[in-house]
């Protein structure tokens, strides 16, 4: 490493806006440190950003340290055959850009133990559970088909987010998993890119022209379920994996259609599923995967049978869990659907995304639509895109539009009263830009990536703190910043003795009147107090 820092540093070509000594400059150890390349620079063979360094190896134009690392890893990959056991070196802590390999995939050296314990640390990973794989630092580097780590790439994938770093190796030694994670952190790739391995290696294996479901994810909303099936296509792209979407409001005849030529995965909620299955003669045996995304939502009352029910349908699958909310309730629960399961948490178990400012703001019922066109018509205040979230269908629909009296602005709502074209139609207009706020009930309340949001608005609290996390979390993406406007008063008072812990844990500020209610006294200000005062008097 050192080596090729210092060739890297002899090879430093010095862009014409930047005038400094090379030799002042470090080495650029991480690919997004780099910068864009201007027209006519060279061009990092791997990521595309400017082309700073020279890899030695290869003479390719590179543009950090973690490039290299990939670029070495895939020419690996291609050219030398696999060795029986990876051998266990010993690298500096820290080193982030070092590809770490279980013996599963044993072209890059591992890590010691205690190293990669370290670096779970860091990344803030914790896993629990019986000879859990090591993580891996880049997608090149666990035997996934060339055409998936190309279509990672031209995804904007440059390296695994630390959920993907646990899980696709975890999920590739095909153990069942239960994952916690904040929201926006790359959950959906966790599970799609292994399934997305294993359908097309079964499908190249394999003689019959046979092509019944593989895996099955399940997903509490239609729009999620569409999203999940969108990204599965973009990821699959041109590899034998082929996806069903099964919802609810679009005609069934079709979908049977779709699934009996042959398709590899199928997305679904689990009513029309089961819908499904009962009217039609779907061929489960080869099922080997089973998702349950927001496994929280999905294991409560409403949708469990329903789960359970299609569990049942399939011969002992690998069953993975996801969500950024999970209690004791569910990993009990859990444990009774697989065998050995590992327990995989990263970042802030339960609690809003780190990233996601929290402004909670103490408003009369009566005081909430002037305060909301109050914000809308603030430059300062009001950042489009933004969702609105609200409690009902009626809600929905009538704050949108008086919105729209109050403020002049384009605003659609979306909830489960409307047909699934108006759903779809709603939500294209708002990710496409041409109208910027939409109002929704719970629909997009959970796992939808709406990529430029930053603000979200709860105008109604909803009923549970998992929900209110969730909600939260739709103001911010991979870590960038957002906000979150919420809207209480007394008739939330079933909230406030979780809210304000979760609040003050943020740092965000209490408004006087909920710190001061009689539902939150008590509660988690005595018991922060109590904390303060414990470690003061330590010595
Ligand atoms: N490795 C990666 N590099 C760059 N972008 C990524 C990577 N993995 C995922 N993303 C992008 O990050 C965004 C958030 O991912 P995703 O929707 O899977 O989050 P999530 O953890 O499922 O969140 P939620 O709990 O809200 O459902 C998406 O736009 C996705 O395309």
């Amino acid at each position: 490493m050192e080596q090729w820092k210092n060739q890297a540093a002899d090879n430093l070509s010095v862009s014409s806006s930047d005038n400094n000594d090379p030799e002042d400059l470090p080495v650029k150890e991480r690919c997004f440190e780099q910068r864009e390349a201007l027209p006519g620079e060279p061009r990092c063979v791997v990521c595309g950003r400017y082309g700073e360094y020279i890899c030695d190896q290869t003479d390719d134009d590179i543009c950090s340290v973690e490039c290299k690392t990939i670029l070495l890893a895939r020419i690996a990959a291609k050219t030398k055959p696999a060795v029986k056991a990876a051998k266990r070196v010993n690298l500096p802590l820290g080193d982030e850009s070092i590809c770490i390999k279980d013996t599963n995939f044993p072209n890059i050296p591992t890590l010691a133990d205690s190293r990669i314990a370290a670096l779970r640390s860091k990344l803030d990973i914790c896993v629990n559970g019986e000879a859990v794989p090591d993580p891996i630092m880049c997608f090149s580097s666990c035997g996934l088909p060339e055409k998936l780590v190309h279509n990672l790439e031209a995804a904007g994938y440059c390296m695994p987010t630390p959920v993907q770093m646990q899980v696709i190796p975890a999920s590739m030694s095909k153990r069942s998993l239960l994952v916690s994670a904040d929201t926006g952190s790359g959950k959906t790739a966790s599970f799609l890119i292994p399934i997305i391995a294993h359908c097309s290696q079964v499908r190249l294996q394999e003689c019959t022209s046979k092509r019944g479901p593989l895996a099955i994810v399940l997903a509490p909303t239609r729009e999620l379920c569409l999203q999940v099936e969108d990204q599965a296509k973009v990821l699959g792209k041109g590899l034998p994996f082929k996806t069903a979407l099964v919802v609810g409001g679009d005609p069934l005849a079709q979908q049977i259609y779709r699934i009996e030529n042959g398709i590899e995965l199928i997305v679904g909620t689990p009513g029309r599923l089961i819908d499904l299955l009962m009217k039609h003669n779907v061929d489960l045996t080869d099922v080997s995967v089973f998702v349950l995304d927001e496994v929280d939502c999905l294991l409560q009352r409403g949708f469990r049978d329903q789960a359970m029910q299609i569990f049942l349908s399939l011969s002992h699958p690998q069953v993975m869990m996801f969500s950024a909310t999970l209690h004791s309730e569910v990993e009990k629960m859990s444990n009774s659907l697989a065998k050995a399961v590992i327990r995989i948490s990263c970042g802030n178990q339960s609690r809003p995304n780190k990233s996601v400012k929290q402004v909670v703001i103490w408003v009369e019922s009566k005081k909430k639509k002037q305060k909301i066109f109050e914000i809308m018509k603030s430059k300062q205040h009001f950042k489009p895109p933004a969702v609105v979230f609200v409690s009902s269908r009626v809600g929905a629909d009538l704050l949108s539009e008086a919105i729209t009296v109050a403020t002049g602005l384009e605003v659609v709502s979306i909830h489960g009263e409307k047909t699934m074209n108006e759903r779809r139609e709603s939500l294209r207009k708002f990710l496409t830009g041409e109208v910027s706020v939409v109002v929704s009930t719970g629909v997009l309340g959970r796992g939808m990536d709406l990529l430029k949001v930053r603000q979200v608005i709860l105008f109604d609290i909803p009923n549970s703190i998992d929900e209110y996390i969730h909600q939260v979390g739709r103001a911010s993406r991979m870590g960038e910043e957002g906000m979150a406007i919420v809207f209480v008063n007394e008739g939330d008072r079933r909230i406030f003795k979780e809210l304000v812990p979760v609040l003050k844990t943020a740092g965000a500020p209490v408004p006087r009147e909920l710190a001061n209610s009689r539902y939150t006294a008590g509660v988690s200000l005595g018991s922060e107090r109590k904390r303060k005062l414990g470690s003061r008097s330590r010595p």
